[in-house]
């Protein structure tokens, strides 16, 4: 039996299978150029190891499965899919180029593939992925037994993992690491506690320049905890090299279709704390630049970003024409209006903490809101 909290967590891991069947419909459906060709690996380690995690049985994993990526998606949310993961990637690309030698550490990674993208696309990137236990386990499984994936973070072996009962994935170790690449497994609440930041600090290099990316991970905490994880870092990095958050979340806006979205979760058993707290842009960049004491934040939504609003108000969209284009034909989306609506609930955030005169440059190049 889970107890309340095991419970919660579950259902907390459980939405990386969303994001994934997201992308991998997006994929699909073409958004993606080129083509993501690491999302089926972790697709097939989910099939073969779900049922052994904590609260599953092989016929719930396989009907959770199956409702999960037999569900058609709208053009809608695969557009969304394709935005969210396109700009992220973008922008972390462009703090690469600039900073050269650096380290992104993505809270949360679940089965995310952009780290390997990074890894195969930029020789001097380090990748740090920290999740649950659990879920770390999936990638770790994906990467061992992918030669695709073992050869983009630099470890191949000729010997598969073979996992078989709830006991062998249990006393799997859950650490992965190679050169560029580390996967670790704590759960984000603990990071103060001594054990789980010494292991922690054990793989991350606090003399290079850093982006700590959090994509839909850190709303599923409460805004104490965001700032004990944000603190956490920024005294890890203080006067020791630059060091910046990149933050995606959805945020309520206290608006009817945000009770929605809170409705719509709390019946999977989801909270997501920062919606009463966090509202909206204003209040974030109060969280970030007064609670957090984070100086330089920018801020702004995914409607803006795509260009569905303030265009009139001088914000140029951050995708170019031709790929905008080129989206337009794979589905057909008319429902604008919903569009705008969904999208002005996420909002991207780009935090930097000073350091010398060190300062994400590329940044000013994007147009945000705050
Ligand atoms: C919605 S998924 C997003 C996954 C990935 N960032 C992406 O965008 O595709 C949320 C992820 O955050 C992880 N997560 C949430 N709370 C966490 C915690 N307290 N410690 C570690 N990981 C956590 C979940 O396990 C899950 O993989």
């Amino acid at each position: 039996m889970l107890s309340p909290r095991q419970r919660q967590d579950k259902n907390v891991r459980a939405t990386d299978l969303d994001a994934l069947s997201c992308r991998s419909s997006a994929n699909r459906k073409g958004y993606f150029n080129p083509p993501d060709v690491y999302i089926d690996e972790l697709i097939i380690s989910y099939n073969k190891h779900l049922q052994f995690c904590s609260g599953y049985t092989n016929l719930s994993a396989s009907r959770t499965l199956r409702s999960v990526f037999n569900e058609q998606k709208f053009p809608l949310i695969n557009r969304g899919t394709y935005l969210r993961t396109k700009v992220l990637y973008d922008l972390v690309s462009s703090f690469c180029k600039e900073f050269a030698a650096c380290q992104i550490i993505s809270l949360g990674g679940g089965s995310d593939t952009k780290s390997f993208q990074w890894l195969e696309n930029i020789e001097s990137v380090r990748v740090i992925e920290i999740d649950f236990v659990e879920s770390v386990k999936i990638k770790k499984l994906a990467i061992l037994n992918s030669p695709k994936l073992s050869k983009v973070v630099g470890q191949t072996s000729d010997e598969s993992v073979i996992i078989s009962s709830h006991q062998s994935f249990e006393s799997l170790d859950p650490e992965f690491h190679a050169d560029r690449y580390h996967l670790i497994g704590c759960d984000l609440r603990e990071i103060k506690e001594k054990s789980v930041s010494d292991n922690l600090y054990k793989c991350i290099d606090t003399s290079l320049p850093t982006l700590v990316l959090s994509e839909c991970v850190l709303c599923y905490l409460s805004p104490e905890e965001n700032k004990m994880i944000l603190n956490n870092f920024s005294e890890a990095f203080l006067n020791k090299a630059y060091l910046s958050f990149l933050i995606y979340e959805p945020m309520s806006l206290n608006d009817t279709f945000g009770t929605t979205m809170t409705n719509n979760l709390s019946n999977r058993g989801l909270n997501l704390y920062t919606f009463d707290h966090l509202p909206d842009l204003t209040s974030r960049y109060k969280f970030m630049h007064d609670e957090c004491c984070i100086p330089n934040v920018k801020l702004t939504d995914m409607s803006t970003v795509a260009g569905y609003e303030g265009i009139k108000e001088g914000f140029k969209p951050w995708i170019d024409d031709a790929d905008l284009l080129r989206i337009n034909k794979l589905e057909l989306v008319d429902e604008i209006e919903e569009i705008k609506l969904l999208f002005r609930h996420y909002c991207l955030c780009y935090a930097e903490l000073p350091y010398g005169d060190k300062h994400f440059r590329s940044l000013e190049a994007y147009h945000w809101r705050i």
